[in-house]
């Protein structure tokens, strides 16, 4: 094993019913990478990032986190060694999914508070810490109902980055924003990934991708077509299905 491999998957499949979402797909993220995931839709982007925190079952292949077998044979770990294997990654969806009934502060602090791996002085103080990182230090008494998409969308970082993670995983963290909410939301991805955070974010955003990837996976009817540094897919894309992929993105 590669000692600095934080995520290794191999021949990963999952399929539903008939239809093939993943098909052997194979890669590595190395620690502090920041890795931009792009391609069609229904290529099997968010699958892909959800079958490595088990929110999809799959059908085939390998998984290893941190060099620890999280998926062999394209069956999960037990139960307990899930848990223990995810908790390391944070992931931020594309509807945010914070709980409505909590405010800023209670978002952020309920898994830690469930958790109990530390005293309530040290979650409050994290929590005040990691609102002011993502610039909502004075929204920490709100509840959700009352923030624009951005600001959501920032607590919802925030609220992943709680429990410490080694990875981080977003699933088209702007898609749901109006343009002009995205900036607000990429800063603080892209400060994460200057402090050399380890994260997969599936995106539309090409200049995103292209500005604050280390390197860029094509994904394209459930395989990785392409794989490199920005500059290899963005300006010598070697498939013509990337070409023609990269000259419809309208962002671009
Ligand atoms: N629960 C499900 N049941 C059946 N089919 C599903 C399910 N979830 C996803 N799919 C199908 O799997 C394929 C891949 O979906 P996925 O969401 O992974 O693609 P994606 O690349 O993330 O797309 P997008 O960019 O539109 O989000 C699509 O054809 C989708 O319709």
């Amino acid at each position: 094993m590669n000692m600095s491999s934080m995520i290794e998957v191999n021949d990963l499949e999952k399929s539903f019913g008939n239809l093939d979402v993943l098909k052997k797909v194979s890669f590595n993220i190395a620690a502090g990478e920041a890795v931009a995931v792009i391609g069609p839709s229904g290529s099997g982007k968010s699958t892909m990032l959800r079958s490595l925190v088990h929110l999809e079952e799959v059908t085939g292949g390998s998984i290893v986190i941190q060099g620890k077998p999280l998926v062999e044979n394209g069956k999960y770990v037990s139960g307990a060694s899930i848990r223990e294997i995810t908790s390391s990654m944070g992931m931020v969806f594309q509807h945010f999914n914070l709980f409505p009934h909590l405010t800023v502060r209670g978002n952020l602090e309920l898994a830690p508070r469930m958790l109990k791996r530390e005293s309530v002085k040290e979650i409050t103080a994290r929590s005040r810490d990691l609102l002011s990182k993502v610039g909502l230090a004075e929204k920490a008494d709100v509840y959700p109902a009352k923030l624009s998409g951005g600001q959501k969308q920032r607590v919802a970082i925030a609220r992943a980055l709680m429990l410490n993670p080694d990875i981080l995983l977003f699933d088209e963290p702007t898609s749901a924003l109006d343009p002009e909410l995205t900036g607000e939301v990429l800063r603080v991805i892209r400060q994460l990934a200057e402090e050399n955070m380890t994260m997969i974010v599936v995106t539309h955003e090409m200049n995103f991708a292209r500005d604050v990837a280390d390197r860029v996976i094509f994904m394209d009817n459930g395989e990785i077509t392409e794989s490199g540094t920005p500059s290899q897919i963005f300006d010598h894309p070697q498939q013509e299905r990337t070409r023609v992929f990269l000259s419809k993105e309208s962002r671009l």
